[in-house]
């Protein structure tokens, strides 16, 4: 029956105010307000339909984004939004495409690391899309380890120009988006040769294909890697091949702000850090923390919404089945990934801060800050994501059968998003990028030089060394103090065990590689300290709205229970805790999730999602999952004829044969 709410009932119980949720979620009322305006101009119009998106072959679906995405830039120039709301629009059209690598990368590269000279010229006409460009980074040999890349630069001082090479076919670049098919322009990494000598990566502004008749320019071969997992999902992307056969570019193409080369072939390098060049990559990663949080909530407001509706056994006197979210099991499970999605909400508006924060200290030539910075965004990122993408799996094994149909709008989620774990950085290799920070900040303890933000803690390290947890009954598992010191203790004699471990080895890149898993571990329970303490903090402030903060503090207690509860190895094995302190945790983690349980589906009503958006039948806010998923299933290609396609061919012989065989 249209019209009727399923969950009406579960909305009954909820015990605090869920506009005000809303608004924190968003971030702020301006932020609710905006994505409650767009999420529902994309939802009402017809142009953004996802309609049998997973159904359609790749040339179909790949022309499909291309409508889609020309039709919202012509929506953003009629309806002039703002750059806010335009990021938003792309954001509930929700396909990836080649606008994403262009406003994401193309343009932050330039503003990054291009010259004020740089941007005024290219700038205008990418913010205008006359021209549109891609981040064409990584290669066929070489993703991870960036100064391993073969592209070359080599400037030639007789024409004033770069000759740009592609001298191998391990030097192909290889997976940029939006290059495939699309990408007029490119910022290209490539070694940077001048008077003979190799002066590592820099970036290049070339274009690759004409802006007369998109063909590519002479020396540039450029294509499409092909298909990728998934239905739909990511196929949408053009990610590209791209090869350079001594292509020319003036010299004023290398972007400059880093290092420059002058008309005679000098290198010059300004006095700003050369990671500088990596820039573009801080700034994603710290998007993609935003991100996750998008990620898992759609994922969590689906399981969450059907769980509720699901029934399965206990039915007692002919009444009504048990909902499955009632089941403790399936909340040890669900309620987690629901307080995660909150925690990396949390986080992502912290690390938005910091980035905006050594943005300006940037600016200013004060680059203290970079090495914490480069941490966090890495560590954020690899947490966050991981955990995002296994989240997403097990949302799909919440629903049971039917999250594994693409109607449940699970799978062709968990295509999507889990190349997070790899682009932008691999998790592994960003692990250790955190671990080699923390061991340095151990290396450096004892030199005076105070450790100040998020290693801060470090500080307290005999302190964190020796002390113990003072729980003695479960509810002291909700003091924050009692819980950071837990935290910080564990990531600290993490951190001080492996710097000892490293210390055995006369070699210390050697330690570092034998001791990698070990390393890696410590810079997760560093990470984690991170989420935790933040969400902590964010407790901290003023929260306005009937029964919101006490929500907020079972969620958080919860996070971070589950975490403890996970990780009691780490926990027990640094002597912080005893296994009777560990049990009483998972006491306390048992009754927050009987205090969440009627509040789950308001916590998830929370992210204001629209239908559209959820593409989930599962999920729907009506809660109408069996009369939906019926009449889907009627609209399958295979459902268009009672005969198939193939059983002339195919079956009725074999149904003769068999006749044959019984008459026999
Ligand atoms: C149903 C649903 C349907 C639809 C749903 C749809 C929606 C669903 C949602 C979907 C979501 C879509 C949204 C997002 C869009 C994104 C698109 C994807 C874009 C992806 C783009 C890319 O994928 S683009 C390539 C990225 N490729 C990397 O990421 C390489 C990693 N590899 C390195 O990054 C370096 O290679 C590595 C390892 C550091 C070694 O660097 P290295 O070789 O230089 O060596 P070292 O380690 O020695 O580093 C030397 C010193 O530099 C310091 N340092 C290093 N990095 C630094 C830095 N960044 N900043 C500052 N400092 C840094 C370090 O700390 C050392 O400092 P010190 O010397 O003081 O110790
Ligand atoms: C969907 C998608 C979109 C992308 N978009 C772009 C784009 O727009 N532009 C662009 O330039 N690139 C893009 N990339 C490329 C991406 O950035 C790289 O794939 C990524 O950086 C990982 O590098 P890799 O592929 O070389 O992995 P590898 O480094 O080869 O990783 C393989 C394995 O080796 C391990 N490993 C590697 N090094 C170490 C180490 N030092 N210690 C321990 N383990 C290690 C890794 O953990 C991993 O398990 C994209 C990739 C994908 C999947």
């Amino acid at each position: 029956m249209e019209g009727v709410d399923y969950l009406a009932d579960e909305r009954k119980k909820a015990e605090f105010d869920v506009n005000e949720m809303k608004i924190v979620w968003a971030g702020s009322r301006h932020n609710f307000e905006l994505s409650d305006r767009i999420s529902k101009l994309v939802a009402n119009d017809p142009g953004f339909s996802k309609e049998g998106r997973t159904m359609l072959p790749r040339k179909e679906l790949f022309k499909n984004t291309l409508r889609k995405a020309t039709y919202a830039w012509k929506r953003i120039i009629e309806l002039r939004l703002s750059e806010e709301e335009a990021a938003k629009l792309r954001h509930f059209v929700d396909e990836p495409a080649f606008t994403d690598l262009h406003w994401g990368m193309f343009i932050p590269a330039i503003k990054g690391q291009g010259t004020d000279e740089q941007q005024k010229k290219w700038l205008p006409l990418a913010y205008k899309m006359q021209i549109i460009g891609c981040y064409a980074q990584t290669e066929l040999g070489h993703g991870s380890n960036v100064q391993g890349l073969e592209t070359t630069a080599t400037f030639d001082p007789q024409t004033d120009e770069f000759v740009i090479h592609s001298p191998t076919l391990t030097s192909s670049k290889w997976w940029p988006g939006g290059l495939g098919k699309v990408s007029t322009h490119a910022v290209v990494y490539a070694r940077l040769i001048t008077n003979g000598k190799d002066y590592g990566i820099n970036g290049f502004i070339v274009q690759l294909r004409s802006l007369e008749d998109h063909k590519p320019l002479p020396g540039v071969t450029v294509g499409d890697i092909g298909l990728k997992f998934g239905n739909g999902a990511y196929n949408t992307m053009d990610n590209g091949v791209l090869r350079f056969d001594h292509v020319r570019i003036p010299r004023d193409q290398m972007l400059m702000r880093v290092s420059q080369v002058t008309r005679e072939g000098k290198y010059v390098q300004s006095d700003v850090p050369r990671q500088l060049l990596y820039g573009t990559m801080v700034y994603v990663r710290q998007t993609i923390v935003s991100d996750a949080s998008n990620a898992l909530s759609r994922a969590v407001c689906i399981a969450t919404r059907y769980s509720a509706v699901r029934r399965q056994f206990g039915s007692q006197n002919g009444g009504q089945e048990i909902q499955v979210i009632d089941y403790k099991t399936q909340q040890n499970r669900l309620f987690p990934l629901l307080a995660s999605a909150y925690a990396f909400r949390f986080v992502g508006e912290w690390l938005k801060w910091l980035y905006t924060d050594v943005t300006q200290r940037l600016q200013a030539n004060d680059f203290s800050t970079l090495p914490e910075a480069h941490a966090c965004t890495a560590g954020l990122k690899s947490l966050t994501t991981t955990a995002t993408a296994d989240g997403i799996e097990e949302c799909r094994k919440l629903c049971g059968g039917h999250g594994y149909l693409c109607s449940s709008g699970l799978p062709e989620l968990f295509a999507v998003y889990v190349p997070a774990c790899t682009y932008e950085g691999d998790n592994t290799v960003l692990l250790l990028q955190v671990a080699r920070f923390l061991m340095k900040t151990v290396s450096q303890l004892g030199s005076g030089k105070k450790p100040v933000g998020t290693i801060a803690y470090m500080g307290r390290i005999e302190h964190l060394m020796q002390c113990r947890s003072d729980v003695k009954q479960a509810k002291d598992w909700l003091k924050p103090s009692a819980v950071v010191e837990a935290f910080e203790a564990r990531a600290a004699r993490m951190s001080v065990a492996c710097a000892q471990n490293l210390s055995k080895f006369d070699n210390p890149e050697e330690g570092f590689a034998e001791l990698a898993a070990d390393l890696a571990e410590a810079a997760v329970a560093h990470c984690q300290l991170i989420v935790v303490s933040k969400f902590i903090e964010k407790l901290q402030q003023d929260i306005p709205g009937e029964g919101v903060k006490q929500q907020l503090e079972v969620l958080c207690g919860i996070y971070y229970l589950f975490l403890l509860h996970k990780h009691q190895g780490d926990f027990l094995g640094t002597g912080y805790i005893t296994s009777k302190q560990a049990s009483l945790a998972n006491d306390q983690l048992r009754a927050l999730y009987s205090q969440l349980r009627p509040n789950a589906i308001s916590l998830v009503d929370a992210f204001n999602y629209t239908d559209h958006f959820l593409d989930s039948i599962l999920g729907r806010y009506d809660g109408n999952v069996y009369p939906k998923l019926y009449e889907a299933a009627w609209k399958d290609p295979l459902n268009q004829s009672d005969i198939a396609d193939g059983f002339h061919e195919y079956i009725r012989p074999l149904l003769k044969q068999q006749l044959r065989t019984a008459r026999l």
